[in-house]
């Protein structure tokens, strides 16, 4: 796939569904008695993963566009599968899983492609061991494939060193069918679609600053849920109408979750013109449509709290402000290091490429933005995010972007290219 510099970006995009909300919508309503119906799911090759593991558990998943119908068997209702779970390219698949297979009454071995099978996943099996779950890294390297054999659970309170939602998660998914409470406390607050997702089907989980705790659960009781459009697919659009001169884009149903908009800060605070339109909520998810207009942006640094609000953009806003004038320090950023790739490495060397002055640092990068970028080509380490940020980026540089391994796009947003064209005049 191959990008030139671009003319202005006009027109409007319907972000598809959010990857967070339609993994978790799949999970609970397979584990919830009667049906839930969900519209706008992301068909994305993840959440796709998320529903074979489920099907091959019993569960009935009819798939109609972005529409999805979950037949739910019941908290007790999964059955062994016959064979492997195979859980693709995705973390949030195996981490969130492996919480609720913990607490079955059958032996499960999850496995993955090659990516998932280097990410580390003792992140999960300490605190799940903890619970009493049964659960081991097969090739003891601490990562997938998983053999978990289900047993029965007690609450804990876990002190999670990194700020994750995959983490904190597994460990309230486990937290449901456990004795007593579970509490997950964590050094800032991730993202909590799993919170408000299941309250939304019947749980009790409260949260408390950086602490989230669940009761176990008799039953969840199928819903309706509509997905908002994902704010870290709209980071691609955000990024292009502000960089590519002249642009204007309205993006139309992203959620606005305030544990997710971290992008629309920093957007801001980088000097971009970015209005909030139609403020809505949708299945307790907040939601807008968002006004971008091209802007001349200044460099800030970007730490602490803001970056679980904010992960999985990191590798666009690194882009981003090679457009900007000034230094961008990017801190605190180590977990980009262990997603698809080594996103502080990839982006570094890509960048360089194209002729930027970038600086990986051990937690982060610094950027020292306004100078010129030219095309170069582009291995997107088959991270999707990473092939993304480089479609965008080389629509503002001089000469020709290829990017290498573009179908990864798959992951997260099947008709991202598509949907890019469609702004060009
Ligand atoms: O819970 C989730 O749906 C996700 C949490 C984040 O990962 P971590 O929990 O590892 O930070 C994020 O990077 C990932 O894309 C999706
Ligand atoms: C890190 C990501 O996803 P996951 O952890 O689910 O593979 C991502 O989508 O950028």
């Amino acid at each position: 796939m191959k990008f030139t510099k671009a003319s202005p970006l006009k027109g409007e995009i319907t972000i598809p569904g959010d990857k967070s909300v339609s993994h978790r919508s799949v999970m609970l309503g397979s584990i919830a008695k009667g049906t839930t119906e969900i519209s706008h799911f992301l068909p994305g090759a993840d959440c796709l993963s998320t529903i074979s593991c489920f099907r091959k558990m019993g569960i009935s998943i009819e798939i109609n566009g972005d529409s999805v119908i979950v037949k739910g068997n019941g908290l007790h209702g999964l059955k062994k599968p016959a064979g492997i779970l195979d859980c693709g390219n995705s973390g949030t698949t195996t981490r969130l899983i492996s919480g609720i297979l913990a607490a079955q009454d059958f032996d499960v071995t999850l496995t993955g492609d090659d990516s998932i099978k280097k990410r580390p996943m003792k992140r999960i099996i300490e605190p799940l061991s903890l619970m009493g779950a049964d659960i081991k890294s097969i090739s003891d390297n601490g990562c997938a494939p998983l053999a978990i054999s289900g047993k029965p659970l007690h609450g804990i309170h876990y002190t999670s060193k990194v700020a994750s939602a995959q983490i904190k998660s597994s460990i309230l998914l486990a937290g449901l069918y456990a004795e007593g409470e579970t509490k997950v406390t964590e050094p800032y607050r991730s993202r909590n679609h799993s919170e408000i997702m299941l309250n939304y089907f019947g749980a009790d989980v409260k949260t408390e600053g950086t602490t989230a705790c669940i009761t176990p659960a008799k039953e969840l009781y199928g819903n309706k849920i509509a997905v908002p459009g994902d704010i870290s697919s709209a980071a691609f659009f955000l990024a292009a109408g502000l960089m590519v001169p002249g642009s204007e884009i309205l993006i139309k149903n992203a959620g606005i979750n305030p544990t997710r908009d971290g992008i629309l800060s920093v957007c801001r605070d980088m000097g971009g013109n970015i209005t909030l339109l139609n403020e809505n909520t949708d299945s307790g998810e907040p939601t807008a449509d968002i006004l971008v207009k091209s802007s001349s942006l200044h460099g800030i640094t970007i730490e602490g709290a803001i970056i679980p609000r904010l992960i999985d953009e990191l590798p666009m806003i690194a882009a981003m402000a090679c457009f900007a004038e000034g230094e961008t320090i990017i801190k605190d950023a180590g977990e980009l290091k262990v997603k698809e790739s080594n996103r502080i490495e990839v982006m570094v060397r890509n960048l360089s490429a194209m002729g930027a002055d970038v600086e990986e640092t051990e937690y982060g990068m610094i950027i020292r933005g306004g100078k010129p970028l030219h095309g170069a080509v582009i291995d997107s380490r088959l991270d999707h995010r990473i092939a993304m940020t480089f479609a965008v980026t080389g629509l503002c540089a001089e000469g020709e972007t290829e990017i290498l391994g573009a179908e990864c796009v798959n992951i997260s947003y099947p008709g991202f290219y598509h949907d890019l064209q469609s702004l060009f005049q």
